[in-house]
């Protein structure tokens, strides 16, 4: 096009010195020559002894032949004790060998990570090298076409390819630096079913505050040391919160997991009481068409802030242009034109304030409003889930869904608006009245936009990390003296007074060096960026003053123009860059939003008839078997039939673990059984509204769950005012035992108690949750080992208002108590002795001892003061003797028990222990 042979030449070696920069800076990158991969994550390459290693690919899907990895898992968490009998194992020293050569990866990953580093900084410098070279390039290229005359039409022609030109060394290097990094960067794993974006082997010391998203640590030495996998997509901010980290201990269990050939099933979050869902996908077109369906309630208020973000930046760009015709209104000396131009800038200043004023109303009302819709929507998803999904996730990892991820999802949405809009609305109507002025000028001023931007990029990249890195250093120490602060007595006991101040001083040194090195950086990148932003400015005056002293007809305000214009469209730019990744955060973090608010549980709790009937259900279980999911080889309940006949007591007995308590869960329906059914009034429980029915039931289980609430809102606790009265709420404290400890408390019933009921005592809060059982007039009652937790005197009070509760239920209520103590179960119509998930033995107490099974042997086991095996801790062992005691000191004469008393007293006395006594 018009160039000549000498132009051609220098285009060409202009494009061979970039490709060999980047070849370059591939070859640094991987360390070797010619390029190819690190053999740390080759496939299957053997390593320095011979021996083939596994590749980090092979152990994100590692093969099924690792079952036996599986139950080396089962032991290590103390689930399976003993060898399997080969429905797990297939041989245990497969899974040892595979055990260790997951180990074995770990360690290669940190020396191969520790070379990395090296080779990423020197491939790094070799990109920046090249987009020097760019940079230099484009600025002499921009000079050459500015001086091309354009009043011929080759000159039009040359200006134009030359301009292309420019335009693709740019593009050129965004091009090739992708593919730099592409292909120098280790291979990543992919934890299926855990996290969409591939992971890669990091090494986050000094790297600020990481957490492994499956433990919720924060990734160092608890973790298994600073290795971890890291999503480079989710990036975590200076408080670790937002990114994806996997750590070692976490990663050698899920590799472990993923041996079982169940890479999806072991590590899902998204499943439901039939067991995992399929895995979900988000593309980004339907995370954006999900987020416009939220906003559509919301439209209104979106058109307001999307307009008005148009209109405030659109007039903002356009402002220097004003301010350039004032200048040329007064150079020239035109009165007339100065007082138009003056009068049009004041009514875009307030056009501008207006519409600001607007867009920031908007803006914000439309993000809290979605934030608060998406963050109720959430927490209504996590409510309705089946229990069988909260078997396998951690609390802190769906807080963290309702915390983080909530706000990584929503929060780009106001910051697409006030920035990636806003800032694109400044280009294009910034860059129009700079071409409209002078495409000369434009062509030279913009090719600095770039390098400017690159440089502060590259400086805010490196000192986000930097000062990441300081602020952990400094949390350390304030972590290790607040440590040391709070024991300090065992501080001064050991004399490590001069320990602790080493390692204070220690972490508070690192965080010095960092924070001298941020200085020399911060120096260096203004420094760089300010020769940059000048060099522009000197351009823009030179090139522009040459242009009006030539009468090329620029105007002196069209150089006031684009030195405004310009600082505004760099900051525009650079926002840009940043901007891009606000969607792509938002996205993975919108996938984990969404999966959640989508899954739908196995079992409704929407549709359904409320039960029929008044006084007491009929509940039978027939021909049940039911398994947990997360403990699919042992089946807890086998073919289990039972009646509890409406109005009547059963009890159920057994030893630990043999599947009482997953009784009255299958009766709550919290999960359904794999085979038979649950029938209430002869109607399956699958056909029953479940809310309606669960208002039915009472339980008092094991250990009662108290909230940061009053007390009588905690006795009240899922009722609705209309069902209970003050009078209610006193009667039901009364009968168990509770009003008269509720009446001390500095309120009484309106006393706000602790989350969790920690100050109050084990038997207090026990007799809350029968209060809180017997104020909803239960049909079905639930009694789940009600005091086996308590010491003797307060389990003396609880079994009385047991007893009490059942006098007032009784004939109106079913009963299900599962208990081993005598007194509690020995008047129930019917009890049951389960073993191993089956019922042995079933009848009345008197029939059962009769029998001369397991039952009598547990209550002769009783009687005689022994253990009782259903449960052999220390404190059980204590509750039997003293029940023991208590049953021999009922059947002492009055005068005996007196004298008896008075000799404890006696011998308890002055020593603060007559009432323990
Ligand atoms: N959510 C669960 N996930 C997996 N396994 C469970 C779960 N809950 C209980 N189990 C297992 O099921 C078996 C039966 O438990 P269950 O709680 O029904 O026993 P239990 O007879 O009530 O024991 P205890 O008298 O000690 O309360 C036990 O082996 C237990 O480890």
């Amino acid at each position: 096009l018009g160039a000549s042979p000498a132009n051609i030449g220098l285009a060409l070696a202009r494009l061979v010195a970039l490709n060999f920069l980047a070849l370059l800076a591939t070859r640094l990158g991987l360390g070797s020559w010619p390029c190819r991969r690190p053999s740390s994550s080759a496939d299957g390459e053997p390593s320095s002894d011979g021996t083939e290693q596994p590749s980090v690919r092979e152990l994100s899907a590692l093969p099924a032949s690792g079952a036996a990895m599986n139950r080396a898992l089962l032991l290590e968490e103390g689930i399976a004790s003993t060898p399997a009998n080969g429905s797990v194992v297939s041989s245990p020293s497969e899974g040892d060998a595979r055990a260790s050569k997951i180990d074995a990866t770990i360690a290669e990953q940190q020396n191969a990570v520790a070379k990395q580093q090296a080779r990423y900084m020197f491939r790094n410098a070799a990109l920046v090298v090249a987009y020097l070279f760019v940079a230099v390039s484009s600025v002499w290229m921009a000079i050459r076409i500015v001086n091309i005359n354009v009043n011929t039409s080759s000159g039009q022609w040359q200006a134009f390819a030359e301009a292309v030109c420019l335009l693709m060394a740019n593009f050129e290097f965004y091009l090739l630096k992708g593919l730099v990094i592409d292909a120098t960067s280790d291979e990543p794993v992919h934890l299926v079913g855990m996290h969409n974006h591939p992971l890669y082997w990091t090494n986050s010391e000094g790297k600020g505050f990481c957490r492994c998203r499956v433990c919720n640590e924060k990734i160092g030495e608890k973790t298994g040391g600073y290795l971890n996998l890291q999503c480079r997509n989710c990036v975590p901010n200076n408080w670790g919160y937002g990114g994806f980290n996997v750590c070692v201990n976490c990663y050698r269990k899920r590799a472990s997991k993923l041996a079982d050939g169940q890479a999806k099933d072991a590590m899902s979050i998204l499943r439901g009481d039939k067991g995992p869902k399929p895995e979900y996908k988000l593309t980004p077109w339907q995370y954006c068409c999900r987020v416009l369906v939220l906003l559509r309630p919301l439209a209104g208020i979106s058109a307001v802030a999307m307009t008005s973000v148009c209109i405030s930046q659109g007039l903002s760009a356009y402002l220097p242009k004003c301010q350039g015709d004032i200048m040329n209104a007064l150079v020239s000396g035109d009165r007339e034109k100065f007082h138009l131009n003056i009068t049009r800038f004041v009514i875009i200043v307030a056009v501008i304030s207006v519409v600001s004023f607007a867009k920031s109303v908007a803006v914000n009302t439309m993000y809290t409003r979605l934030y608060n819709n998406m963050a109720v929507g959430l927490f209504k998803a996590l409510l309705r889930q089946d229990v069988a999904f909260y078997d396998h996730t951690m609390t802190g990892q769906l807080t963290a869904r309702l915390t983080n991820d909530l706000s990584q999802a929503t929060y780009p949405i106001p910051s697409i608006m006030n920035s990636l809009i806003a800032n694109v609305v400044m280009l294009v109507v910034g860059f129009s009245v700079c071409l409209s002025d002078s495409w000369r000028l434009t062509i030279l001023a913009f090719t600095f936009l770039s390098p400017v931007a690159y440089v502060n990029g590259l400086y805010a990249r490196w000192a986000s990390s930097i000062q990441a890195s300081q602020w952990t250093y400094i949390s350390d120490a304030q972590g290790g003296a607040s440590q040391a602060l709070t024991n300090i007595r065992t501080v001064r006991s050991f004399c490590a007074g001069d320990a602790e101040l080493a390692k204070y001083e220690g972490h508070m040194r690192k965080s010095m060096d960092v924070g001298l090195k941020n200085a020399w950086g911060q120096g260096g990148a203004t420094l760089l960026s300010g020769f940059l932003e000048q060099g522009a400015s000197f351009i823009i005056l030179y090139y522009g003053g040459l242009l009006v002293l030539d009468h090329d007809g620029f105007e002196v305000g069209s150089i006031i123009t684009f030195s405004y214009l310009w600082n505004r469209l760099s900051s525009a730019f650079q926002g840009l860059n940043d901007n891009m990744n606000a969607p792509i955060k938002a996205m993975s973090a919108g996938q984990r939003v969404f999966e959640i608010m989508d899954l739908q549980p196995d079992i409704s709790e929407e549709t359904g008839a409320g039960p029929s009937g008044s006084r007491g259900m009929q509940v039978d279980f027939r021909d049940i078997e039911f398994t947990y999911q997360s403990r699919p080889d042992k089946v807890v309940l086998k073919k289990v039939n039972l009646t509890l006949e409406a109005g009547k007591t059963l009890a159920l007995c057994g030893k630990s673990g043999c599947g009482k308590s997953t009784i009255s869960k299958l009766l709550l329906r919290m999960y359904d059984p794999q085979k038979g059914s649950v029938l209430v009034n002869n109607v399956s429980l699958e056909d029953l509204h479940l809310p309606t029915y669960r208002k039915c039931i009472g339980v008092v289980s094991q250990e009662t769950q108290l909230f940061r609430a009053t007390i009588a809102e905690n006795i009240t606790y899922g009722m609705t005012d209309s069902e209970f009265t003050f009078a209610d709420v006193e009667h039901a404290a009364r009968l168990a035992n509770a009003d008269e400890f509720i009446r001390t408390l500095p309120e009484g019933y309106k006393t706000v108690i602790g989350e969790g009921g920690h100050d109050l005592s084990g038997g207090q809060k026990q007799r809350l949750s029968i209060a809180r059982a017997l104020v909803r007039r239960p049909q079905i009652l639930l009694l789940d080992e009600a005091t086996s937790a308590l010491d003797a005197e307060n389990e003396a009070l609880v079994q009385e208002a047991i007893e009490a509760m059942m006098v007032e239920v009784r004939g109106q209520c079913t009963i299900l108590i599962i208990a081993h103590r005598l007194s509690t179960i020995k008047d129930a119509n019917r009890i049951m002795v389960l073993h191993e998930g089956e019922v042995v033995e079933d009848g009345t107490h008197e029939d059962l001892l009769s029998k001369d099974g397991r039952y009598a042997a547990m209550i002769s086991r009783q009687l005689q003061g022994g253990k009782d095996t259903a449960d052999d801790s220390p404190a059980a062992a204590s509750r039997e003797a003293s029940s023991k005691i208590s049953e021999l000191f009922e059947t002492l004469p009055d005068e005996e028990r007196q004298a008896l008393l008075k000799s404890l007293f006696a011998m308890c006395k002055g020593k603060g222990k007559g009432k323990a006594a």
